[in-house]
């Protein structure tokens, strides 16, 4: 009698996007409702699911990602948390809607406590599209998510048969199903044939590795963006600084170049104790220090290669541990 190996438990915590959306028609690519159809909808979409895992679902939020806000990610990470420290769960699939869904990735990848599988996944078309992406990156993600390929290796994003991890990963085309991709880092693996291939892995330090925890914190600090164009004014910089932000992620022009105009007033922030970090709105590239600015003389931190709206993250996360530029820098050149 041969053992009957068990299946592994993904729970899918549903919160929105396209891939729970609903066109009038099935040509409907655009202009379609996102956030319509529940759990249970997108489960029995896929009965294929069950082929490869035990699966269970949980509705935590409905609603277009673009609307995601850090007090969705506490919730969505105490829930994460509470779920893979349950000795039954062996990995979680999270569907999201795609606009920033790199974010909420990358900022489960700095406060998940478990080695256990996590999978973003999302589609571009709606559930009612001609060919639509939902089903079949649900299932490539609820594979990932039950593989024993996928533990140990960070947050995952997983679309268009593709994996990528949470801190490279981003956004890169309006409506195409090949939008996500690590531009710069390059992909960690694909599914291909129901099966998990794994090819590189990020050497930055992840979940059970991070100093960060949000256990207890029900708000997180509040930090915004500024951008970098040809004629800009402080206006929005000023704006922010006088709300009583925390901290500015300036993603500037070419290197993180700062206007003229602009550097008396992120030296007025930092005089007032927020925290400025140089980041490029070119999308990739390290920035490092003391290029295009003298961060030493300004006490400024460089973002490294991360991208403005994930920058954002990490330094909320720092300031709930610190606000020494020091070691607000190492932990740029961390995770
Ligand atoms: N493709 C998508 O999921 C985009 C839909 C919506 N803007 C969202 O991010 O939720």
């Amino acid at each position: 009698q041969t053992a009957q190996t068990k299946q592994a438990h993904v729970v899918i915590l549903a919160t929105g996007g396209t891939i729970a959306g609903t066109g009038a028609t099935s040509t409907t690519t655009v202009g379609y409702t996102a956030a319509k159809v529940g759990v249970e909808g997108l489960i029995k979409a896929v009965p294929e699911l069950s082929k490869v895992a035990r699966v269970t679902g949980e509705q935590v939020f409905q609603i277009a990602s673009e609307s995601m806000t850090n007090e969705h990610w506490l919730t969505l990470a105490k829930r994460v948390n509470t779920l893979l420290a349950q000795a039954d769960v062996d990995g979680i699939v999270i569907t999201h809607g795609t606009d920033t869904l790199e974010e909420t990735a990358y900022f489960l990848n700095l406060v998940v406590k478990s080695r256990k599988p996590v999978v973003l996944v999302g589609a571009m078309r709606p559930s009612t599209a001609i060919s639509a992406d939902g089903p079949i990156n649900l299932y490539n993600a609820v594979l990932l998510a039950a593989s024993p390929e996928a533990v140990g290796k960070g947050v995952l994003v997983c679309l268009n048969d593709q994996i990528n991890g949470a801190r490279d990963v981003t956004k890169t085309n309006t409506a195409t199903m090949d939008t996500f991709k690590s531009t710069d880092l390059g992909l960690l693996g694909y599914i291909q044939g129901s099966k998990a291939y794994f090819y590189r892995a990020s050497t930055r330090k992840h979940t059970v590795d991070t100093e960060f925890d949000v256990s207890n914190l029900s708000a997180l600090p509040a930090v915004d963006i500024v951008y970098g164009y040809a004629n800009v004014t402080p206006v929005a910089l000023n704006a922010f600084v006088a709300a009583g932000d925390k901290g500015i992620i300036h993603a500037g022009t070419g290197d993180g170049s700062l206007a003229a105009q602009m550097v008396p007033a992120l030296k007025a922030a930092r005089a007032k104790g927020a925290i400025i970090v140089r980041a490029s709105r070119t999308g990739t590239g390290i920035l490092a220090r003391n290029g295009e600015a003298n961060d030493d003389e300004l006490d400024f931190v460089v973002a490294d290669t991360l991208n403005a709206q994930k920058a954002r993250i990490l330094l909320m996360l720092a300031l709930t541990k610190t606000s020494n530029t020091k070691d607000i820098q190492r932990m740029f050149w961390t995770y």
